[in-house]
């Protein structure tokens, strides 16, 4: 649906230039749910605006839906922009109108018919859940309300992508979880692309089926949701994992391994995906070698509907046993990071 093929993009402010994307190359499927995350300044808003041309790239190219759109004249963009919605971290809504209107808005520029324009907002308004709300203004709405409407105004011309820039940044936890459940619905009963921008890997991990974590204006790790989960490559990567699982390790005890050079003994953490979750690894390894298991800390989760585990183990006994014991677990598929030298 997308292809983006050595894009860059540099500002120039007061005779300096800043390299917000470097030769970005991504592909994003039709009818997926893509989320870009990285930190502050990292280029995810210059990225997700230059979908739409919003920010003009300074050189690479860009396909949305097999149309190059940089090479666009200016009436056929205008035409290529009604195949791509937009909702906004702080809604952009009319504050002069009221939700219908609000939604109307695009459909009255489209030049559709008026009769056409109140059927359309009325099935509008009943699938973001707004029939109550439909003649207050904006100043009148909760921060969902309104996302809510940036959400129904974005699909009224029926996009084929839908670009969500920090959409649910503003809303509390609660709130953003029934945004983020409007999102998927509308992506599985309309089979609408969308691009997802955010700081927060609850968000990827709730809704997208596949990240890129940007940093410093280059992709720095793109897989599934449920690979950059399970095994992340990248220090940056790891570090948004950690966000959601939450899976620290004390500094004492990790300074008592990484102190101990000791190849008896070592301190690892284990991350399960699908089957090997409800396997009996732990029992197994006590009963296939000569060894000790000590379970620091241990959770599960689900991404999406697939459960994904998380276990932080000592292992002690001889060299021979916990090197074998390490590549039984690579064999079942069980990923490992191990925190302390060991054998
Ligand atoms: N209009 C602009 N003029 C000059 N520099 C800009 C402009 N917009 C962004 N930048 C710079 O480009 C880089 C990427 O910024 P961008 O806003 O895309 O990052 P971001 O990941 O979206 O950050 P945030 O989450 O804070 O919005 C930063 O160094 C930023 O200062």
């Amino acid at each position: 649906m997308i292809q983006v093929q050595n894009l860059q993009k540099v500002y120039h402010v007061k005779g300096q230039s800043v390299e917000a994307l470097k030769e970005i190359n991504l592909e994003i499927h039709r009818g997926e749910i893509f989320g870009i995350i990285g930190y502050s300044g990292a280029g995810k808003s210059t990225l997700i605006r230059c979908f739409n041309m919003l920010e003009e790239p300074t050189s690479g190219n860009l396909f949305v839906d097999g149309d190059e759109i940089t090479h666009l004249t200016p009436s056929q963009l205008r035409e290529k922009r009604k195949e791509i919605g937009m909702i906004f971290q702080h809604f952009n809504l009319l504050s002069s109108r009221t939700v219908r209107d609000n939604i109307a808005y695009p459909l009255e520029i489209a030049g559709m018919k008026k009769a056409d324009i109140t059927k359309r907002v009325a099935e509008l308004i009943q699938l973001v859940g707004l029939t109550q709300q439909s003649e207050s203004y904006p100043a009148q709405l909760s921060g969902g309300q309104k996302q809510r409407v940036g959400i129904a105004r974005a699909i009224a011309n029926n996009p084929k992508v839908l670009l969500c820039d920090e959409a649910t940044s503003a809303l509390d936890p609660k709130t953003t979880e029934s945004i983020l459940e409007l999102l998927k619905d509308i992506n599985e009963n309309l089979g609408l692309t969308m691009i997802l921008i955010t700081h927060e890997m609850e968000v990827i991990k709730k809704i997208c089926d596949r990240v890129a974590v940007i940093d410093n204006g280059t992709i720095a790790e793109l897989g599934s949701v449920l690979e950059v989960f399970s095994r992340p490559k990248t220090n940056i990567a790891r570090e948004f994992v950690k966000q959601v699982t939450n899976i620290e390790v004390p500094t004492a005890i990790l300074e008592q391994f990484a102190t101990a050079h000791s190849d008896s003994h070592c301190l690892l953490q284990l991350s399960f995906i699908g089957e090997t979750t409800g396997a009996p690894i732990i029992s197994d390894l006590i009963k296939n070698f000569d060894l000790q298991v000590n379970i620091l800390h241990g959770q599960i989760d689900r991404i999406q509907d697939t459960p994904y585990g998380t276990l932080v183990i000592t292992m002690e006994g001889a060299p021979d046993q916990i090197l074998q014991a390490k590549s039984y677990l690579t064999q079942l598929g069980v990923s490992m990071e191990v925190f302390s030298n060991g054998p």
